[in-house]
């Protein structure tokens, strides 16, 4: 806090000058800069002074004074964390195990730990993202961390950070800033805190390139920008480094580091840190099979270990050696290390709480300023917190309909730039009418070669579902990682996201059945009636939709390599209830209900009876005899009675129904999964 006591949450820029980056102003805190209001608990963008200021210059006696000041700012303690994950009843895993540890703000937190320690699983416990099966104390200032208040000023950036390949850096960090500010900040105050983003993480050079020709340095700052836009105070890295070489991971610390210098609590897993990363950190954590060996300052680490019997050895690699140690499960010295640890942050966070700290207590409803929220009991303080809590997203901060309107906007641009989902997808349904009109060529009204139409038909049907189905699938994997981070992180609703998702695709399914509808029907020679045309591109139309919900469903349920094999898997044998391999009245009885829910069943009866039901007259005959002359007595041998062509209409509409209703369950079954 200020030494002044003031309200104010100081940050810094890297020239190490103290610069209260904030006002409050009636319950808001006004950014000097852009001097944009946004509520207290959320500060704004860090200057983008940054570039060009060496690390070295930013770690000077001046930045460690103001820097101690801070500390006391933000303090995430957590003890008796425990995660449990079921795979089923019997099974059961104990990832962590009574896990103690601190952060503190203005200070870059390094967690090391072997692979398979349960590195990820803290921070996802730590941050709210894994809530199911997770238990234990976790207090932000002292007090029970409030989830949802902390899931808003806190961010998360997953090792696999999840972004649209399609948009461009700018794109991607304009969405960020449509739905993460508040509704009142004007474009101008939002270019403005992008252009500050882009410099700071050096990327304004990249500004319009797409996600998918970043470096994996630069999509890893890039990942940085999006939650940059809110300046969280809390921010958690899962291994930002994994995958880039020494010069881009210095680079990547170096941000972080100016980060946490700018008063954040910054924490992040690092695999195997050089002796020179290791000097960027400021405290270490140290997870071992579940456990955590240490946690606190750098300096104090390796003393630590020395007490339980870990002697580093001289020139070593204080990471390196620290890895080896935890490495080694087995070794009953260990139990010491853990032991020392809990005991030091329990009885730390007992002694802190029973001297009744009310600042600390003040700070947890809303971290940034001295609020008046009366001490707390250390009874309160030690109950064990469920975190398998119903309400654990922040509440969007911009009205649905313009979520809507962005999520609209960037599922067009990014669908409509994608050579598989647009170009490729109606380049095929062209060429594929071109073949069929080839192959098929004037039949349609040829009474010799009615069954071979009815091939034709066939063909159609095959084609227009599988085509909007498979693409579905591919897309949906990589939209589905970005729907569920941005969802979880109270970007929009599942109901925004999935009404832009469906308009969004709707042009695509109207034009590629319609340029096949055009070009097959014309070429195949079927009946140039309008009525008949307009009944059998709506039936094209609607076997389209279903084939792209179908995929979509199974896209987001499953894995894509599940979903491709399992759509021709569950759709396949709705085939043989469609009526055209077996006739409907030859089903045997008790299977009859599998021909009444095949949508097969519907689409080829529909495309039949658009072209030879409703008193079509005789067809002509290229032959002596044409057994199929007469379009009624096809149908009634192919045992479709009746013009019935609405209700072929009414069933796949009520396929397409469920399948919405079906799309919308899996976007919320995922969301249940991902916690
Ligand atoms: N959903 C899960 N189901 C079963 N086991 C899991 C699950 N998630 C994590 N684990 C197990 O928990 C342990 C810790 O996993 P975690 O990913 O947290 O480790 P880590 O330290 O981050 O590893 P790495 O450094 O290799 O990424 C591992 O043994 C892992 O197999």
């Amino acid at each position: 806090m200020p030494a002044d006591g003031s309200d104010e949450f100081q940050l810094t820029n890297s020239s190490n000058k103290p610069k209260p980056m904030t006002t409050p102003v009636n319950g808001t805190i006004k950014h000097q800069q852009t001097n944009i209001a946004i509520p207290t608990h959320q500060p704004l963008p860090p200057h983008a002074s940054t570039n060009g200021v060496s690390l070295a210059a930013s770690v000077n006696l001046k930045a460690s004074q103001q820097q101690q000041q801070r500390q006391s700012d933000l303090r995430l303690h957590f003890s008796n964390v425990n995660y449990v994950h079921k795979q089923c009843k019997s099974i059961t895993t104990q990832i962590l195990n009574d896990a103690c540890g601190e952060f503190k703000s203005g200070r870059l937190t390094a967690i090391l730990g072997p692979s398979g320690a349960g590195k990820t699983s803290l921070l996802n416990a730590l941050s709210g993202f894994k809530a199911s099966g997770v238990t234990g104390n976790i207090e932000l200032n002292g007090k029970p961390r409030n989830i949802v208040e902390f899931r808003r000023m806190s961010s998360y950036i997953p090792q696999n950070f999840a972004m649209l390949d399609l948009l461009t850096v700018q794109e991607t960090l304009r969405v960020s800033t449509d739905l993460k500010l508040p509704a009142e900040t004007t474009i101008k105050e939002k270019d403005k805190i992008i252009s500050n983003i882009l410099e700071m993480l050096n990327l304004t050079h990249s500004r319009n390139t797409l996600v998918q020709n970043l470096s994996g340095g630069e999509y890893k700052r890039l990942s940085i920008g999006v939650e940059m836009v809110t300046n969280p105070p809390i921010m958690f890295f899962d291994e930002p480094t994994s995958g880039l070489d020494s010069v881009a991971s210095y680079q990547i610390i170096s941000y972080l580091h100016k980060l946490a210098r700018d008063g954040r609590v910054i924490a992040c897993v690092v695999h195997q840190p050089s002796s020179r990363l290791m000097k960027l950190f400021d405290d270490i954590l140290v997870v071992s099979n579940g456990c955590i060996l240490y946690s606190g300052p750098q300096e104090g680490m390796l003393a630590e270990f020395q007490k339980s019997g870990f002697e580093c050895p001289q020139y070593y690699n204080p990471a390196d050696y620290v890895l080896e140690v935890s490495s080694d499960f087995t070794n009953p010295l260990l139990s010491k290390l853990i032991h020392d640890n809990r005991m030091k942050h329990n009885s730390g966070f007992k002694t802190a709480n029973n001297n009744g700290n009310a600042e600390s207590a003040a700070l947890l409803t809303n971290p940034l300023s001295k609020a008046s929220t009366p001490p707390h009991t250390t009874v309160d303080m030690l109950s064990t917190i469920s975190l398998e809590t119903e309400g654990i997203r922040p509440k969007e901060r911009v009205s649905v309909w313009r979520q809507f309107m962005v999520l609209l906007k960037r599922s067009t641009t990014s669908t409509y730039r994608n050579m598989l989902s647009v170009r490729l997808r109606i380049i095929m349904h062209i060429a594929v009418a071109i073949l069929l009109g080839i192959v098929f060529w004037q039949i349609g009204n040829d009474g010799a070669k009615t069954l071979t139409n009815a091939s034709c038909i066939f063909f159609v049907v095959m084609f227009v579902f599988f085509g909007n189905a498979m693409p579905s699938i591919f897309l949906c994997p990589q939209e589905c990682a970005v729907f569920i981070r941005e969802y979880l992180n109270g970007w929009y609703s599942i109901k925004s996201y999935y009404l832009a998702k469906i308009i969004s695709d709707l042009p695509l399914q109207f034009v590629c059945p319609t340029l096949l509808t055009c070009i097959a029907y014309f070429m195949t020679g079927q009946p140039m009636e309008l009525g008949r045309g307009v009944m059998f591109w709506g039936m094209c139309l609607l076997t389209g939709m279903i084939g792209h919900f179908m995929g979509l469903v199974c896209g987001s349920l499953f894995q894509m390599q599940m979903g491709v094999f399992l759509v021709p898997c569950l759709t396949i044998p709705l085939l043989i209830f469609s009526g055209f391999f077996i006739r409907i009245f030859e089903v045997a009885a008790y299977l009859k209900i599998l021909c009444d829910i095949s949508f097969f069943r519907y689409t080829i009866e529909g495309l039949l009876r658009s072209l030879y039901a409703y008193d079509r007259p005789d067809l002509e005959c290229s032959l002596e005899f044409c057994y199929y002359r007469h379009p009624k007595k096809f149908l009634k041998d192919f045992g479709m009675f009746g013009d019935l062509y609405g209700q072929d209409v009414m069933a796949l509409c009520i396929w397409i129904l469920a399948l919405m209703i079906l799309f919308l369950f899996s976007l919320w079954l995922r969301i249940k999964k991902a916690l």
